[in-house]
């Protein structure tokens, strides 16, 4: 276990005055339990060619390795320099070439040598952060089986039924923080990919190391393989999960109750996440299970977090005081787990600040799915999109099930934002009504993952729109080159910005529960980070350079709201009581001192 392996409070806003090896750091010893080439092939505790002369003599690495010391500097200088190279050699390959090639070799590092992984992780977030997490990891999860070497993270299957009290602690960690876990069903836009989808939550939780500090040997990505209805899959000689369909109803909560119970049972303060589940999976577990055990679903609540901060900061833009909120059109795209999700936030944070009226807050919201717009003429309407399904009388003249063009026409949205999963519905005529938007800048938001399913790209929105719309996307675009030395900001909106520091929050606050109240903190978190410059701009999230400071605040936020509402029990040595009487700045400072931060730490053997 790690005694002390603390990262210096830091309120830079840009990794860039942060650079690598400028950070203050203090490691503390790290304790052991085995000696010789068993470190070497344990990625937790393996410096490589980095063990110090002293260390090797201590855990009898004597001779195992070449006899020269290469420093943590010299090694990570290595690693880029080969990452650099493959990045020279693939130019001109395509995406998937490229991406999955730099993908194994960061995965070679990640299996080796958690540390320098993770540090380099941490440095070029920005470049890495694609090929670990959204977009390459989709890929990733469609290529699984053939890309499959060691397993990472667990696999509970439905054969495993009745064991896995007893198979938690077969997990060689003594203590697990946070879990990301996934039944494959819902992977990004790409459908079910059974147990391929095991890729998401380690990427997301490669995001929770990198982003909120967790500690690698803390974290734990679970797979549950309930079977798959992926026929492709099914026929697929070399897929590496359950050969069956998926189950349905009792029997699949059955397996999902098993693995709660028993995840709880070895660690009672583990924060579990829930992570692209289909729909109705989603909402029945996190009704089932938010008060009972520490959960979110971050497709329904971190996205919507995410998708709020981003609709306040587009009234910002327009140069509209926040107040002008409830004066927006939107049209959602997308009736999912996210779209859903979103639709729910805002009409909650609509109806605040409009003195709670609910009624006029769901007037302003256009929700269409694969059948078009949704109003309460809709035969078998699903339940869960009955409450923001439009009144025929308030539809504007409009027909249930009217497509996203005529919707977009008629109504003029300042909003268009796509949770659909479907690559290009907002084409060029869509765009090109979005021309005649009531706002002065309208927003368009095209958060569908991975890029191939985004609703439109960047470069399409900026042209068809126009130049002077804000554009935010699920998957990262570049900025486009909108001549005369404008610049159109592409902004990602992406749930990253919000569910590490739900996460960390959560965890370093003690609550055993996350309520809505601070989820709703780690939104206006976000929401209020950026200046007015920035936004003036069209840039409504930071840069995923300054992803720590943004996950520090947004835990802050979090872990203030928990006191608030009396579910702070502390956390380690800082009880309720200090909790309580730390001012925002101190709690800012408590949240970044208890990040975690690769560095070597000297490595004392116990038996
Ligand atoms: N950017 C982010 O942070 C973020 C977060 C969560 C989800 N997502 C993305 O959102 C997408 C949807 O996720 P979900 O969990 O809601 O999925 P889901 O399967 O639960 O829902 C998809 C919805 O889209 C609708 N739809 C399908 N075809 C359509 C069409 N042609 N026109 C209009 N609507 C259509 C479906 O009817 C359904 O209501 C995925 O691609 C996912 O990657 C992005
Ligand atoms: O994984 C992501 O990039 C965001 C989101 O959780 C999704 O399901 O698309
Ligand atoms: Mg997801």
């Amino acid at each position: 276990m790690w005694r002390v392996a603390r990262f210096a409070a830091s309120n830079v806003r840009s990794s860039s005055q942060r650079r690598l090896f400028s950070a203050p750091v203090i490691p503390g010893a790290c304790i052991v339990h085995k000696r010789g080439a068993d470190i070497l092939h344990d990625p937790w505790f393996n410096k490589d060619t980095g063990f110090p002369l002293t260390e090797r003599d201590r855990l009898g690495l004597r001779g195992l390795l070449p006899p020269r010391v290469i420093s943590f500097e010299q090694q990570y200088d290595r690693f880029m320099e080969s990452y650099r190279s493959l990045e020279k050699n693939t130019q001109g390959q395509p995406y998937s070439v490229v991406s999955l090639a730099k993908w194994r070799i960061l995965n070679r590092l990640h299996d080796r040598n958690e540390i320098l992984y993770y540090r380099a992780l941490i440095d070029n977030i920005k470049d890495f952060a694609p090929i670990i997490y959204t977009p390459t990891v989709g890929l990733v999860c469609q290529n699984y089986s053939g890309l499959f070497r060691r397993p990472r993270g667990m696999y509970f299957s439905a054969k495993d039924k009745g064991e896995m009290m007893s198979m938690i602690y077969n997990w060689p960690g003594q203590q697990v923080d946070m879990i990301v876990l996934t039944d494959g069903s819902r992977i990004l836009g790409l459908g079910d990919l059974g147990v391929q989808g095991i890729g998401i939550p380690i990427g997301k939780l490669d995001m929770y190391v990198a982003a909120a500090g967790i500690n690698p040997q803390r974290i734990l990505p679970v797979m549950l393989d309930v079977g798959t209805n992926n026929q492709k899959l099914l026929e697929d000689p070399l897929y590496l999960g359950l050969r069956q369909p998926r189950l349905e109803g009792e029997e699949y909560l059955s397996i999902v109750d098993e693995f709660m119970e028993a995840v709880h049972t070895r660690w009672p303060k583990a924060i579990v996440q829930f992570e692209d589940f289909q729909m109705k999976w989603a909402f029945e577990t996190l009704l089932r299970y938010r008060k009972r055990f520490c959960m979110f679903n971050d497709d329904v609540q971190g996205t919507a977090g995410v998708a709020l901060a981003g609709l306040l900061g587009t009234v910002r833009a327009q140069g509209r005081p926040l107040s002008d909120f409830v004066n927006q059109k939107i049209v959602v795209v997308g009736a999912g787990s996210a779209g859903l999700g979103v639709l729910n936030m805002t009409i909650q944070a609509l109806s605040r600040m409009s003195g709670n009226n609910e009624i006029a807050a769901k007037n302003q919201c256009y929700l269409l799915d694969k059948d078009g717009l949704i109003t309460k003429e809709r035969k078998n309407l699903d339940p869960s999109a009955a409450p923001f399904a439009k009144d025929i009388k308030d539809a504007e003249g409009l027909k249930e099930g009217a497509s996203l063009l005529e919707v977009v026409k008629k109504v003029k949205p300042h909003v268009l934002l796509g949770l659909s999963g479907v690559g290009g519905i907002f084409n060029e005529q869509v765009l090109r009504a979005m021309r005649e938007s009531d706002s002065p800048k309208p927003a368009i938001f095209s958060m569908s993952n991975p890029t191939m399913n985004a609703e439109c790209n960047a470069a399409d929105a900026f042209k068809h729109a126009g130049p002077n719309i804000v554009f935010a996307s699920g998957s990262p675009f570049e900025n486009v080159d909108l001549g005369n030395g404008k610049v159109g900001h592409v902004n990602q909106a992406n749930n990253m910005y919000l569910f590490p520091g739900i996460g960390l929050g959560t965890l370093l606050s003690g609550s055993h529960f996350i309520t809505d109240g601070m989820l709703q903190a780690a939104a206006e978190c976000l929401a209020s980070y950026m200046t007015d410059e920035e936004i003036q701009k069209g840039i409504l999230y930071p840069s995923i350079d300054s992803i720590r400071h943004i996950t520090a605040e947004v835990g802050a936020a979090v872990v203030r709201a928990a006191v608030e509402e009396d579910l702070a029990e502390g956390h380690g040595e800082v009880g309720s009581r200090e909790l309580k009487h730390m001012s925002k700045e101190e709690t800012v400072a408590y949240v970044t001192h208890n990040m975690w931060f690769p560095v070597y730490s000297p490595l004392v053997h116990e038996k």
